[in-house]
């Protein structure tokens, strides 16, 4: 998918969700643990009951890893299911990624060959060997770390090296990396106030933005700060949409917490543009 293809889904939908797929067996609802694949089924559920209010869908690959084999098969019948059904919905896997050259080339195969991602997260430590062979995929984007949205982000992001904070160092260096357009940034939505300064790098690139909801990050500051003339926003929330009930109504209670998200998003686009 283009970030054109992106950009014309927000507009339709008038909404920059991007709902994550966590899910974890001791929060997902008892009368589905006793189907063949419970995660898949929860997916499923959620997928069907959000499609129309979302632009993303971002399976966290850990909650799928944690299952072993089992695991794994779910995220592959998840993807599989949003890219047959919903052929127009951007998908990430959250696997933050990234490792000497020749390694990071088979993460890049496994996320968008084999599984057919339209998008990875990586982490920027080991540096442009190890992030370019993800940017080599056309119409495949990989969506870097830059500032988190956990409290440890301050631990080694914001520190200053060379007279600059370290989280700008990576957004400045990553731009003159090969098919540098085929990144997208990670900036906590617990982080508002540092979109501005992060806009000045960065100012036509989409950012994927976790950390409204459970996180408690305000959605009208991210945008206040973060929106750029296309939007360039992919708000993440899982926990307080997927797990907004834990009963047989649980599809229909994540549908009515994602429209809550979509309402908001579409009175801040009418108000912006
Ligand atoms: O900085 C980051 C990077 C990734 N995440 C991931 O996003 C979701 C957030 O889930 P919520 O339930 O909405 O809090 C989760 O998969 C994280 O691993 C992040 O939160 N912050």
């Amino acid at each position: 998918m283009t970030t054109q293809q992106l950009h014309e889904q927000i507009l339709q939908k008038k909404s920059f969700l991007c709902v994550g797929l966590d899910p974890d067996l001791n929060k997902i609802p008892q009368h589905l643990l006793d189907t063949e694949d419970p995660i898949f089924e929860f997916n499923k559920a959620i997928i069907d009951a959000t499609h129309d209010l979302t632009v993303g869908y971002k399976p966290n690959t850990a909650f799928f890893e944690a299952y072993g084999i089992k695991g794994w098969m779910s995220l592959q019948k998840t993807i599989n299911y949003i890219n047959e059904n919903y052929p127009d919905i951007f998908t990430i896997a959250d696997a933050k990624r990234g490792d000497i050259g020749n390694t990071s080339s088979m993460y890049a195969k496994a996320f968008f060959e084999d599984l057919n991602f339209d998008s990875v997260t990586v982490a920027p430590y080991m540096g442009k060997d190890s992030v370019e062979p993800f940017l080599a995929f056309e119409n495949k984007h990989t969506i870097m770390l830059a500032l988190t949205s956990n409290e440890g982000a301050f631990d080694f992001q914001t520190l200053n090296t060379n007279g600059t904070e370290l989280y700008k160092q990576v957004l400045e260096t990553s731009k003159t990396w090969k098919n540098s357009q085929n990144l997208m940034y990670v900036v906590g939505a617990t982080k508002a106030e540092y979109f501005a300064d992060i806009r000045k790098i960065v100012p036509d690139s989409f950012l994927l933005v976790p950390g409204i909801g459970a996180q408690g990050g305000s959605l009208s500051e991210v945008c206040k700060y973060g929106m750029n003339d296309k939007i360039g926003l992919l708000v993440n929330s899982a926990r307080a949409i997927i797990y907004a009930s834990k009963g047989t109504d649980f599809a229909e209670k994540a549908r009515e917490e994602a429209l809550k998200v979509q309402k908001e998003m579409e009175e801040i686009i009418n108000t912006k543009f």
